[in-house]
């Protein structure tokens, strides 16, 4: 494609340079990626400025530039006002708009999005659909995955990931949308036709600085739905009734509403609600009629998050008996709610919780377990949130009879002054602080007996730690089969 084809999408532009009009190959954003032929985009980052990578740019065979300053190059260079924005007309135009050929799903909210979007995949997929999932954990279409660096991508592998999935004949692709995504318009352009919310707590407040413009952030998501009623996917908006910020996302979207939440006054509903020990049954009743589900994850957070994917399947027109079935068999997400196995007496389990929230619903879910005692082993992240540490803490002494404090991914900040600001939050609470993760793991089931839980939590799948500028091998299921293991020989070789 010309550039000039290109460009007959933006309204207004101003270009500079050689008046010549490349054909072009491809589009980039990081020098590294840039090939002969292609369109290079200098974004301004929080980090780093394209600008200072576009003599490498063109080096590696970049034939024109788009920007949003003024420059003189040897090659044509594209001036727009609004840069993430034209970026985002651009590969929609030039990549023949994958979204508006498939179903898109995006679901937001602070915790629930990866098991959301799994609930959905296993549900959509009972009627033969050809799903593809975005998030945290993945890029997946069939068996196929694809590790990404962002829970919701960059807006160019965005595209590029729905064509691919249209060329693997996907009909319905499911986005998880975080908060980091909508404020810096990776979803700008992809046209979503049912957007999912599943709650809002603090968290990210880093990034955010308040949570008001943590909630704006998530409300893009309703807003950005559109108002065509009558495409070939009709828009619909799945809320979380029992949410307080429910409200304010109801009134940021025009398309269609489906509520749902634990009473009669959502447009979809449980009752009858039954937590066994490792699963779960409810009734639950919808516009097109009821039916009883059981899911094989415990909590009542999952309730919700089954709800969701539900309300999702109904605005999708999928049979009461099919989504049934895809609940019942959902298959495990990796690192929620995780049993690590090894013959032990007691229960170990890993687990995502990383948020005040989460781990407040995991370590309740235990709760009705009827442990002996609950162990917990939590860190915190460093260069994320500050505050949301000894809420984090807190949490834990309040939910659990024996806590170890500990080191989650410390980044670039001390081990120890992330642990000092988690201490802030606990008063008259016996704890043990040991800031090496695999000591802290090895130290709770050493002291673990019968019938006892231990939840090691805010990891889940992830198989690294990230402290200080190395990222190493660290598996929070793995470290804890090992000391399981170790320690049930050495129990046989004392027999
Ligand atoms: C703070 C933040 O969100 N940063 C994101 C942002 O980076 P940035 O704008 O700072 O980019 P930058 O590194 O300054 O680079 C600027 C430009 O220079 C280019 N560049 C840069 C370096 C170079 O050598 N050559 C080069 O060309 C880059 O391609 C870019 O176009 O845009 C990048 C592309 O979209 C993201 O990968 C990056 O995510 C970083 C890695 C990150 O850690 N983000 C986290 C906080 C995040 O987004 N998390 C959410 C999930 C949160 C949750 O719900 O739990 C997520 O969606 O992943
Ligand atoms: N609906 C929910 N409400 C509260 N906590 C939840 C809910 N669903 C899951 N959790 C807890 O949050 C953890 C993370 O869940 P999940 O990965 O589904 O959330 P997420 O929103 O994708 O998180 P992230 O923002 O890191 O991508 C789980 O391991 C569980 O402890
Ligand atoms: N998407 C989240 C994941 C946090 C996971 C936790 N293990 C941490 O490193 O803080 C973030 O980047 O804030
Ligand atoms: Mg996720």
């Amino acid at each position: 494609m010309r550039l000039s084809e290109l460009l007959s999408c933006l309204p207004f532009y101003e270009m500079t340079g050689p008046a010549f009009d490349p054909v072009i190959q491809s589009i980039s954003h990081h020098h590294q990626d840039v090939n002969p032929g292609a369109l290079f985009i200098a974004l301004k980052g929080g980090r780093a400025d394209g600008k200072d990578f576009i003599d490498q740019a063109i080096l590696n065979g970049a034939v024109a530039i788009l920007c949003d300053r003024d420059f003189t190059l040897p090659i044509p260079v594209v001036q727009v006002s609004n840069l993430r924005q034209a970026l985002a007309q651009i590969t929609n135009l030039f990549y023949e708009y994958p979204s508006y050929n498939m179903n898109v799903i995006g679901v937001t909210g602070t915790n629930g999005k990866t098991t959301v979007s799994h609930m959905i995949e296993s549900v959509i997929s009972q009627e033969g659909e050809q799903t593809g999932v975005i998030g945290t954990l993945y890029m997946k279409q069939g068996n196929h995955t694809k590790k990404a660096l962002n829970t919701t991508p960059d807006n160019l592998l965005l595209q590029q990931t729905l064509l691919d999935f249209l060329s693997q004949k996907v009909t319905t692709a499911i986005i998880e949308v975080s908060s980091h995504g909508l404020a810096q318009g990776r979803m700008f352009g992809c046209d979503v036709d049912i957007a999912v919310f599943t709650n809002l707590t603090q968290d990210h407040l880093d990034y955010h600085g308040s949570m008001d413009h943590y909630k704006w952030s998530k409300s893009l998501l309703f807003s950005q739905l559109g108002h065509q009623h009558f495409t070939n996917y009709p828009k619909f908006a799945i809320i979380n009734n029992d949410d307080p910020f429910s409200a304010t996302i109801s009134q940021s979207t025009s398309a269609h509403i489906i509520s749902y939440g634990l009473t009669e006054q959502s447009d979809v509903y449980a009752s009858n609600v039954h937590f066994g020990r490792h699963d779960t049954s409810f009734t639950v009743h919808t516009p097109i009629g009821s039916t009883s589900i059981g899911i094989p994850v415990v909590g009542v957070f999952n309730v919700y998050n089954a709800l969701a994917a539900i309300s999702t399947a109904v605005a999708k027109k999928i049979s009461l008996s099919d989504i049934a079935k895809g609940l019942s068999t959902l298959p495990s997400v990796p690192g929620r709610f995780e049993l690590v196995e090894a013959k032990q007496t007691f229960t170990v389990i890993v687990d995502y919780a990383h948020t005040p929230d989460s781990l407040r619903n995991v370590l309740q879910a235990i709760a009705m377990m009827k442990a002996k005692r609950i162990f917990v082993v939590v860190g915190c992240g460093g260069d994320r949130d500050r505050t949301k540490r000894p809420l984090m803490a807190k949490v834990a002494c309040d939910n659990a009879t024996d806590v170890i404090f500990t080191s989650d991914n410390p980044r670039s900040e001390s081990p120890t002054a992330i642990i000092k600001d988690m201490e802030q939050g606990v008063v008259g609470c016996r704890y043990t602080v040991l800031p090496d993760r695999r000591e802290a793991i090895e130290f709770a089931i050493n002291q673990a007996a019968i019938d006892d839980v231990i939840l090691i939590a805010g990891k889940g799948h992830e198989k690294v730690q990230i402290i200080g500028d190395q990222t190493l091998p660290f598996d929070d299921k793995k470290v804890a089969y090992e000391i399981l293991t170790k320690s049930n020989n050495s129990l046989l070789a004392n027999e």
